[in-house]
């Protein structure tokens, strides 16, 4: 199995440049699992103190878990990956079976942070966009799809996002072995992933 790593910032493309690499290769030897499913479980918490969280710092991602999934893919086993409710702030209680397929690509904004899963990456890359243009991305998605209003998600991102960003995120480019530029669409750096991918699969 190959692994690949795909972090950077909030609102870099993350999710966009999984979803143009996959679209296109169109096969179901690749999949994808991301961070955002891995955060750990909070129901013992009421609602009002999960939206208090830090979703921007390591402790919140169950690292322990997503490794442990990871290595039972490459050894074979399907996973029950946790379904996570960004308006909830939590777990669902419900599950995705995952199957193992020849290329498996992990995406999520603290991913590198994690020397135990890092090391189980076969391709590590950095996904780059200006923390201005994150933020109007973030805008928008989180207003547009997460069920939030401007003045959380600014408060959020004066408060947690930007420091979290700086202390954590950013300094994880260096473990990268490819940094994609996107603050405008890549096609380029698509192609290059998806040629890798396809060498894998034949
Ligand atoms: N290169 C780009 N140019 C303009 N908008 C983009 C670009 N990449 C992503 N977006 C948009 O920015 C928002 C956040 O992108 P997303 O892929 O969800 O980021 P991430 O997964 O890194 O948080 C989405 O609405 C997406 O359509
Ligand atoms: N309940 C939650 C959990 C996480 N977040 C934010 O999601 C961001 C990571 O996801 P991306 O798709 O943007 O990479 C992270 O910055 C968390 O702040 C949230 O808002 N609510």
């Amino acid at each position: 199995m190959l692994i690949i790593g795909i972090a950077g910032g909030t609102g870099c493309g993350k999710t966009t440049v999984v979803n143009q690499i996959i679209d296109q290769l169109a096969t179901e030897d690749v999949a994808v699992i991301s961070q955002d499913h891995y955060y750990k479980d909070t129901s013992n918490l009421t609602l009002e103190q999960r939206t208090k969280i830090n979703f921007d710092h390591p402790q919140s991602i169950d690292f322990p878990l997503l490794t442990q999934h990871l290595n039972d893919l490459r050894n074979n086993k399907p996973i029950e990956q946790p379904v996570y409710s960004f308006v909830e702030h939590n777990r669902t209680g419900e599950t995705t079976t995952t199957y193992p397929t020849k290329v498996m690509i992990v995406e999520g904004i603290l991913i590198l942070t994690n020397p135990e899963l890092r090391d189980l990456f076969d391709i590590k890359i950095y996904v780059h966009a200006d923390s201005d243009e994150r933020l109007i991305r973030r805008l928008k998605r989180d207003i547009a799809e997460r069920g939030r209003d401007l003045e959380e998600v600014l408060n959020r991102y004066q408060t947690t996002l930007k420091p979290m960003h700086q202390q954590f995120i950013e300094p994880t480019k260096e473990f990268a072995d490819m940094i994609i530029p996107n603050n405008r669409y890549n096609t380029v750096a698509v192609d290059i992933v998806q040629s890798i991918i396809r060498e894998r699969l034949t």
